[in-house]
């Protein structure tokens, strides 16, 4: 079985910009290097492509725009490709689309290489975004993020019974869950109760130590 896969999505936090941004990307590749588990990030936008560069690790964009030509401040999909990122989020509890837009960045996703990790926020709407196969869908309850308080403690109904919604869909479509994720034991329950991994925030990159609550969300693997 491949790694889970460990994204960390730096929002518009403040932590997640600058030098503090750039100390994150490193701890994310030395316990990448020393674990063998995957760690992804989802840098601002702006940091895409410096990050692509310097760090060995998969980049995403924390959204897309599904569009081409006359459209200023936008994100085109291909953009975030030749900027180096192996795939983007869509439809963030932070950053929500319409269902027709969801399906038209999961298509420039796909006609661009990129992965596609679908937001969604319940199981009816996890199992509604497997239906255009993308590459993961990522169920995060909105109550709980940035709560401090794990979905894999607070609900963990909602990752089992996605895992089970999406795979009745779309076998090939991976389940990553989310909010309050802080510590290895959170990570090594999404994963018994069938994720394919976690995507977090606030306790990597509002941390002290991004290092140390890396260290610890690889251990129990
Ligand atoms: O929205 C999230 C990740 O995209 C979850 O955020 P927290 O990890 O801060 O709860």
């Amino acid at each position: 079985m491949s790694s889970p896969l460990i994204l960390v999505n730096f929002k518009s936090y403040r932590e997640g910009a600058g030098n503090s941004a750039g100390q994150i990307g490193s701890a994310a590749e030395l316990v990448m290097q020393e674990s063998g588990v995957t760690i992804g990030v989802a840098p601002q936008f702006v940091e895409l492509h410096p990050f692509c560069r310097h760090y060995e690790i998969p980049v995403y964009a924390q959204h897309i725009d599904a569009v081409e030509g006359a459209f200023t401040g936008r994100i085109p999909a291909f953009t975030v490709r030749a900027a180096g990122c192996v795939g983007s989020l869509i439809n963030h509890s932070e950053r929500r689309l319409t269902i027709a837009e969801i399906e038209a960045c999961v298509e420039a996703a796909k006609f661009n290489h990129l992965e596609s990790v679908v937001c969604t926020n319940n199981v009816g709407v996890s199992a509604a975004a497997a239906a255009f196969s993308p590459t993961y869908v990522a169920v995060e309850p909105p109550e709980l993020i940035g709560s401090g308080i794990s979905v894999t403690k607070a609900n963990p109904d909602i990752i089992r019974n996605s895992v089970a919604a999406v795979k009745r869909i779309s076998p090939e479509v991976k389940v990553l869950c989310g909010a309050g994720i802080q510590s290895g034991e959170c990570v090594k329950t999404a994963v018994d109760l069938g994720a394919d991994g976690v995507l977090l925030a606030s306790s990597v990159v509002k941390a002290k130590d991004p290092e140390e609550v890396l260290r610890n969300l690889v251990s129990l693997l």
